[in-house]
This record gives C-alpha cells, sequence and structure tokens, in this order.
C-alpha cells in the first residue's frame, strides 16, 4: 500500500497587497509560474493584469445570463479604463449566453467561433472566462481551438468554479454520450479568484462548491478535513443568502480570513497536484474522489441536481467501496457523512433533498454502472476509482481498478444472502464488533456537559452515533477532534454550558438520542423567546416520548407536542430544570430513566428521581447510566429502602482524561448467533463477562441452553455451534430486550430432535420491542412466515415454532424478499436466518442501509470475516411493485 499521507505539498503561495484593496492577496504557483490569484475586491487589479499580461488586439469576454447583470458592466469597465491608462486602442467585447450545462454544447461552441470570425477577432486576441464552470469550460475549450489557440484568463464566480474546474487547463463540452468527453487541455494565462464574487452566489451554489473542498482535503489533507468538520456553521454563514448574517458581519475580516483559508487550503492543493501530473497520467486522478460514482449519479439526475451533490453522494459510495475491500474503517465513512450533511450536502440517492428535487428519477445500479462505462479514468472496460485509506491519503497514488462486481454490492439497495456450505474442519473465525451504541451516545453526552478534554476512545460510528454529535455540535458548541486515524474523538466539554441551536436537532430514528436530549434541551437557560425544536424521522414520530414529556413538564419545563401528542417533534422553550422530586414512568423504556439521569446534576436543586406505575425495563440500560456518571464524577444512588428512588447530587461532569467504550454487545449477537445457525466456531474478541451490557449476557443464557457450546472470559465471548439446535420452551428476555429477534431466527432453526415434532421457543419480557424501530415482535412474525416458519405475538414476546428436522431443507425462499420495516436488527437477524438455508439457496434482505444504526460494515463483516456470502441486487425496476420499502 503506498501511503501518500505524511504532511503532503500544496503548491507554493506568496502574498501581495492589491491596490483599492485591505486584504492581501495570495498567489499561488501552478506548474512552476505564478497562477492564481486570490484575494477580494480586486477588478480593477484584475483588469491591470490582463491586460499587462497578454497585451492583445481584443478581449472577449465570455460569460452567461445570470452573471453579466451582476459582474460583466464593472469588468469591461475596468477593462477599458485599463487600456486607456496605458493608451491601447484594443477592442472589449462580451459574448453572453444562456446558463447552464445544456449550453455548454458543439453548437455554442460553433456559434461563439462563428461571432469571432465575423467581428474579425485575430490570432492576437485573448478570452476571459467569467462565470462559473461551464463557462470555464466552453470559453476555455473556444479558445483552445480558435485559430489554433488563443490565450485564455479563468474569472470563475463561483466557488466550485474556483476550487475545481478553473485550475488545470481542463477545457471541454458534453455530447450525448457524456460530460466533457471533448475537449483539451489548454491552461489559463492567469486564473483571478475575487471572492467578492461569492457574495452575489446563492447558498445552494455555495454549498456546491463547498463538497470539492471536502473532496480534496478528504484526499490529501486531515487538518483542512477538521477545519471543515468543525466550522460548517460558520462557513455556511459565508454563504450570500444565510439569513442569519448580514451583509457588514460576512464583511467582517474574521469572515474572510476564514473564507481565504477554506479556499486557498483547497486550491493549493489542485496546484499542487496539476504541477505533478498536468495532462492526469496517475496523480491527478485523485481529484476524481466520488467522481466516478458521482458522475454517473449526475448523468440521470441532471439538471436537478449539481455537480457537486452528485458527488457527494458519489464520495460516500466510493468511500464504502473502500471499506468493503478493507482500505478504510467506519470511523472515516461517517466522518465522510458527517461532514457533507454538515453542509446540506445528501449523501445517498434515497435522501430526502434529492427526492424532493428530483423527484420520479431513479438510480439504478444497472444503469450507473453502464454509465461509468464511459468514464474517461477506465482502461478498456475496467472501471477506476479513488480509494480512501484515511482521511487525507489515498490507498494508491492514483485511481484504483475496482470490478464490477464490488461496486454492484455497495450501490445495490439490497442484498442477497447465500447459504453457507459446511465444510468439513471447523476452523475458527475471531472478530470484533464495533463499538456501543448505548455506551457511546452517553459518553458524548457527559463529556459534551463536563468540564475539561475527555478522550473518546472506541466510539462507534453509526447512524445513530452521528445525530449525537452533530446535535450536541449545535447544543453545547463543542469543537471535536480525531487522533489515531479517527479512533479516538478528542471532545472538549462545555461544562454545563448549553445553547439554543441555530436549526433543528434531528435525530432520525435514534431513540437514545432523542430521549436523553430532550432533557439536555430543558437544561437550556439563556435564549429567552428562543426554542429548541427536536425532531426525527418518520417512525421516531411515532415512538413514544410522552412519560419523558409529562415527568419534564410536571418539573416545570415547557415541551409542547407539534404534530401527534406523545411524541417527536417538540417545541422546548430554555427554562432550566428546577429539579426536586421528579415523578416517572418508565414501564415503555428506560431511556426515560437515563434521561434525566443524565442531567440531573445540572438542574437547579438536587434531583429525586422516583419510578412509578408498572414495572421499570431493561434495568442494566439505567445501571450502565448510573455507573456512567460516576466515570465522569456524579455519584447517583438508589434509595436504600426504595429501589425505584434515585438521588443524584448537582454537580459539573469532570471529564476522564481518556474514556474507553465497549464494543456493543447486541451487535455480538449476530457473529455469535452466526456460529449458532450455522454449526462454525465464533470469537468476539471485545466482548465478555466484564461488560455492563445486558445483551453480553446472550451467549450464556440464550445459545448456551439451544446447544451451543459457549465458552465467556472477562473479554472475549467463543461459541462453537452445534449439530441441532435446541428449543427454549420460555425464556424472559427482558434484560436484553434488543436481542430477542436474534434469538428468534435461531429459534426459527431449532428442533427438538424427534422427527415431525416441531421445537417451541417462547421469549417474555419484551413487549415494549413492539415501540422500536419497528413492531418488532408482528414483524419477526410476518417475515418468519416468509420462510415457512410459524410464529405468533404473546402479549409480552412472541412464541415461535421451529421448523421440524433440518433447516436446510425446511426453510423457504422468502418470496418478494424480506422487508426489514427499516430496522437494522430485523435485516441482521434474518441474514443470519438466510446462511441457515439449504445448499445453493439465496435470500434477498431488502433495504440493506438500514443497519447503518448500528453497525454500518455489517455486510463486509459477515463476508469478508465471518466467511458468508453476499450480493449485491436491484429489484427496482423489475417487479418492483412486489418489493415495497417499509420507509
Ligand atoms: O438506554 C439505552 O441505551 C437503550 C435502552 C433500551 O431501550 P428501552 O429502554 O426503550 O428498552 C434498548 O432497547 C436501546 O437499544 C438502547
Ligand atoms: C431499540 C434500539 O434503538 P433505540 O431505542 O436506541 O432507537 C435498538 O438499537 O435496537
Amino acid at each position: 500500500m503506498v501511503e501518500t499521507t505524511s504532511a503532503k505539498p500544496k503548491a507554493a503561495t506568496r502574498q501581495i497587497s492589491i491596490e483599492g484593496s485591505a486584504t492581501p492577496a495570495h498567489v499561488v504557483q501552478v506548474l512552476g509560474t505564478d497562477s492564481v490569484t486570490l484575494g477580494h475586491g480586486m477588478t480593477t487589479h484584475i483588469a491591470r493584469q490582463i491586460i499587462q499580461i497578454q497585451p492583445s488586439s481584443a478581449y472577449l469576454i465570455g460569460t452567461d445570463t445570470n452573471i453579466a447583470p451582476l459582474h460583466l458592466e464593472q469588468l469591461q469597465n475596468a477593462l477599458v479604463a485599463a487600456l486607456a491608462e496605458i493608451g491601447s486602442t484594443a477592442r472589449v467585447h462580451a459574448y453572453v449566453i444562456p446558463p447552464g450545462e445544456t449550453t455548454k454544447t458543439r453548437e455554442t461552441k460553433a456559434m461563439i467561433e462563428d461571432w469571432m470570425l465575423e467581428n474579425k477577432l485575430t490570432r492576437d486576441s485573448c478570452i476571459l472566462a467569467l462565470g462559473g464552470g461551464v463557462i470555464g469550460d466552453l470559453f476555455g475549450f473556444v479558445a483552445a481551438t480558435f485559430m489554433r489557440g488563443v490565450p485564455v484568463f479563468q474569472i470563475p464566480t463561483t466557488l466550485l468554479a474556483m476550487v475545481d474546474s478553473s485550475i488545470g487547463g481542463k477545457t471541454a463540452i458534453d455530447t450525448p454520450a457524456g460530460k466533457n468527453l471533448i475537449g483539451a487541455f489548454h491552461q489559463p494565462r492567469h486564473i483571478f479568484m475575487d471572492l467578492a464574487y461569492l457574495r452575489t452566489l446563492p447558498r445552494r451554489e455555495f454549498v456546491n462548491g463547498m463538497a470539492e473542498v471536502i473532496k480534496t482535503a478528504a484526499i490529501w489533507n486531515e487538518d483542512d478535513f477538521t477545519l471543515l468538520e468543525n466550522g460548517a456553521e460558520e462557513i455556511l454563514g459565508l454563504s450570500a443568502d444565510n439569513s442569519s448574517s448580514s451583509d457588514s458581519k460576512r464583511k467582517s475580516e474574521h469572515d474572510l480570513q476564514l473564507l481565504i483559508q477554506v479556499v486557498l487550503g483547497s486550491i493549493q492543493v489542485k496546484a499542487h497536484v496539476v504541477t505533478v501530473d498536468e495532462k492526469e497520467t496517475g496523480l491527478r486522478g485523485l481529484l476524481n474522489y466520488g467522481h466516478t460514482v458521482g458522475h454517473a449519479i449526475e448523468a440521470i439526475l441532471t439538471p436537478e441536481l449539481l455537480h457537486g451533490e452528485c458527488v457527494a453522494m458519489g464520495m460516500v459510495r466510493e468511500a464504502e467501496i473502500a471499506r468493503h475491500l478493507g482500505y478504510v474503517n467506519d470511523v472515516v465513512i461517517g466522518r465522510i457523512v458527517r461532514v457533507l450533511q454538515a453542509y446540506g450536502l445528501p449523501v445517498s440517492t434515497e435522501d430526502k433533498k434529492v427526492l424532493q428535487l428530483a423527484p420520479g428519477k431513479h438510480c439504478s445500479v444497472d444503469q450507473l454502472l453502464d454509465i461509468m462505462r464511459v468514464d474517461k479514468k477506465n482502461q478498456g472496460d475496467k472501471k477506476r476509482m479513488v480509494m480512501l485509506s484515511g482521511i487525507g491519503s489515498t490507498y494508491e497514488p492514483k485511481a484504483s481498478f475496482i470490478s464490477d462486481n464490488v461496486i454492484r454490492k455497495i450501490l445495490s439497495p439490497a442484498m442477497e444472502v447465500e447459504a453457507v456450505e459446511k465444510s468439513g474442519a471447523v476452523k475458527e473465525v475471531k472478530i470484533s464488533v464495533p463499538g456501543s451504541k448505548s455506551i457511546s451516545n452517553r459518553a458524548l453526552v457527559l463529556a459534551a456537559l463536563g468540564s475539561g478534554v475527555c478522550r473518546l476512545e472506541g466510539l462507534l460510528h453509526s447512524d445513530d452515533v452521528q445525530v449525537m454529535l452533530d446535535s450536541l455540535q449545535k447544543l453545547v458548541g463543542i469543537k471535536y477532534t480525531w487522533e489515531d486515524n479517527g479512533d479516538t474523538l478528542v471532545v472538549e466539554g462545555g461544562a454545563g454550558k448549553l445553547q439554543v441551536p441555530h436549526s433543528e436537532i434531528y435525530l432520525g430514528n435514534a431513540g437514545t438520542a432523542a430521549r436523553f436530549l430532550t432533557t439536555v434541551c430543558c437544561l437550556v437557560r439563556a435564549g429567552e423567546g428562543k426554542i429548541t425544536t427536536v425532531t426525527g424521522n418518520s417512525r421516531m414520530k411515532q415512538r413514544p416520548i410522552g412519560p419523558l414529556v409529562d415527568a419534564l413538564s410536571s418539573n416545570g419545563c415547557d415541551l409542547a407536542y407539534l404534530e401527534s401528542q406523545g411524541c417527536l417533534p417538540l417545541a422546548i422553550k430554555p427554562t432550566g430544570l428546577k429539579g426536586g422530586h421528579v415523578k416517572l414512568s418508565a414501564s415503555i423504556s428506560s431511556q426515560y430513566v437515563s434521561s434525566i439521569l443524565l442531567s440531573a446534576p445540572y438542574a437547579t436543586n438536587p434531583v429525586t428521581l422516583e419510578l412509578v406505575g408498572d414495572a421499570v425495563v431493561s434495568k442494566p440500560y439505567i445501571d450502565m447510566t448510573i455507573s456512567m456518571m460516576k466515570s465522569f464524577g456524579i455519584h447517583a444512588t438508589q434509595d436504600a429502602s426504595n429501589e425505584n428512588i434515585y438521588h443524584i447530587p448537582q454537580g459539573v461532569y469532570t471529564n476522564p482524561k481518556e474514556y474507553l467504550i465497549e464494543a456493543d454487545a447486541s451487535s455480538a449477537t449476530y457473529p455469535l448467533a452466526y456460529a449458532a445457525i450455522t454449526g462454525t466456531k465464533v470469537t468476539v474478541t471485545n466482548i465478555g463477562a466484564n461488560s455492563m451490557q445486558g445483551d453480553a449476557e446472550f451467549a450464556v443464557k440464550v445459545l448456551r441452553p439451544m446447544g451451543c457450546t459457549v465458552e465467556q472470559t472477562a473479554t472475549q465471548t467463543t461459541v462453537q455451534g452445534p449439530a441441532r439446535l435446541a428449543p427454549i420452551p420460555s425464556i424472559d428476555m427482558e434484560t436484553m430486550t434488543d436481542a430477542f429477534l436474534t434469538a428468534s431466527v435461531l429459534a426459527a432453526c431449532a428442533s427438538t430432535g424427534v422427527a415431525g415434532e416441531k421445537g417451541v421457543t417462547k421469549i417474555h419480557g419484551i413487549s415494549n420491542q413492539r415501540v422500536k424501530e419497528c413492531n418488532r415482535i408482528a414483524a419477526m412474525v410476518e417475515q418468519l412466515a416468509k420462510f415457512g416458519v410459524h410464529a405468533n405475538e404473546l402479549p409480552d414476546g412472541i412464541e415461535i415454532h421451529g421448523v421440524a428436522g433440518d433447516p436446510k431443507s425446511a426453510l423457504k425462499t422468502p418470496e418478494g424478499g424480506v422487508f426489514c420495516y427499516d430496522d437494522h436488527r430485523v435485516a441482521m437477524s434474518f441474514s443470519l436466518l438466510a446462511c441457515a438455508r439449504g445448499s445453493g439457496s439465496k435470500s434477498v434482505i431488502l433495504e440493506k442501509k438500514c443497519v447503518e444504526k448500528t453497525w454500518p460494515a455489517w455486510w463486509d463483516a459477515l463476508e469478508n470475516i465471518l466467511g458468508g456470502k453476499v450480493h449485491g441486487v436491484d429489484l427496482t425496476g423489475h417487479g418492483a411493485a412486489g418489493y415495497k420499502s417499509s420507509k
């Protein structure tokens, strides 16, 4: 592997002062000469420089009808004045075309050329491309071929054109076969980037350019990437139509310096890369990160979606391909996704924004692969794309060859899982599972509320944690940095300082984040008249939060339901939490209890929390909360005479220097169950009896009674599956509710060993699983039936009638595929049942992406570590009606 990371070079740069501008400009070298001037308010300078660098008989400004009314006259006047200053009689012309990619054609090029010929422009003329990427590419290409080539100056007016297309001399037009397929390398004489132009750039266009800035940082420089991660709100505030920033604020020196830092960092990389590899024989190909998939998406979604938006989606997919190939881990994907989302860029073609902007358009995998066939980076029929090896580094110093099979697997919405063939000797597989969702989200709340710096090691990188990180950034204003290639997150706590966020707190379908942060939002005191909106996805808007809201309201907090009673979204006023005696009903979710516990130290008075009503569920999670609060310096205690009463002292969490997050015991149930269901041996190397998670007992309490050989040490768990799984007549899984789905698919394969007799397993204590990511009990009954397994609901659980005899012959093909109800645990559990089917059989698991809630790399782990076989399938298009998504 070629490490391209350490202190990678950027192009040489010097500062100059510009007449009439208070801000010094930066001059960047490309191909050994001063080629880019980046400054603010430089029209006069630009005009004088152009006529000095390139004395000509005529100057033709090429622009479009969007830019012309804003900037053309000013530039024309400046040129005329500059020419007059030196007594030149050179002509100044303008050619204005309609805006947009659709004009970047052979026809427009011919029209411009004919006009130039008619107007007697000669070889000593010069073209000035004033506009975005289309103008730069098109007028650049006109310049490349007019009279065998005339000089061109690039004057980009969009962020995208500044950081990307204006540098490097690529010029082109589009043809029906694809974008930029006909063109030439024609280096500009100079590129003038006047940041004042960005003041008129709409926010969406600004964000469009940020996609390329993010891309460049991702392949080249982690520090630049960190700046983008932490500065999203501020950087977005620099866009023109940002309502919260007035014109005067935008023009402030600090903002301008930040903008210069962001743009300069990016163009220095591009300038360096172009200098090393002008004609793109290797290194320059790295700038195409995200573009192989991105261009294919763009070909379908243009003009509704912009180039940067498509590249953003491409970056995520290409990073996922790198993860599948083992080059990067979840941390990298998490950071890429989070930073793109922070700037409002779409990260998947299923993104709400994409569906709104391009309704009715669909990117089928076959179509995407087909479009990729004409990518310029391809060698013959071999596709190439840029593989990251970390943030700021790439696997090769050029684009890598990737097989269609791999691309299909990552792009497909569904996964086909092959049955696992039993081989003779059992070999042991070792696997470490990702960090605990529950512990990650608690640790983040604690560290953000605490004082001092905390290094969180082993954090989970998944959707649920992502929404927590984003929200804390907004609520507490904390900044993060990553160490050890992203394995450690360094959080500087706010010591209880909180603010009403500028935008809504969106928590997807993360129960922990939604519940924990509802109380944190009540803690906010400053910001009278302002409101925090807490919301989630459509399922989260159905999941109950009423008991928590009731408890907080009775304590003087002001929360209002914005849609349905008892559910998100909520409007929360910054009242602070009064404290004292708080009564709470916790029979639906223990997360309500953890929520109040976590925030209680910051109440005005010490909190006594009394749990009332029916029995409390998921008690191990409450113990986990108390134990973690202790690690952060606050000792909550259970009342000596009433175990339903907790006393929480006031205080501020003291951040431990380091906090190690346990691996996820619920996730560990899947590889362990894989051993159980396939009769193989699996060791989960990072979950053992020492864990504070209830689900860590799954192996001992569920797998062992089912006939597995289980060895559990303090830190790891090994399971050897039996020849036949035995049913468990009755088991209470109240302390490990999330693991009941895993147990259910095992129970489906369990039999008594008596011919023709079905083994029945009854799971109790899990009734609140009806209000999780979906109604999980109903979901299991429905989907098990597709495999020919009968199950029925119990008031507090599920009864499963295992197939009599060998599951290999008894389990049927789940016709229409397994619906996952957008529930990660349904998807992971049924992917195991698919492994247990007869030789050669294949089962389709729809909505494969839902695993990203807690284990984004599950499919990679199933195939690359456990030894399962999976294939990407895209059932949309043919027979799609049968595959309705539950979303
Ligand atoms: O506090 C936590 O981290 C969790 C508590 C449990 O929820 P309930 O208390 O609602 O059962 C569990 O299902 C969830 O995945 C995580
Ligand atoms: C129920 C779950 O999640 P949450 O309640 O945190 O959304 C889960 O992970 O299974």
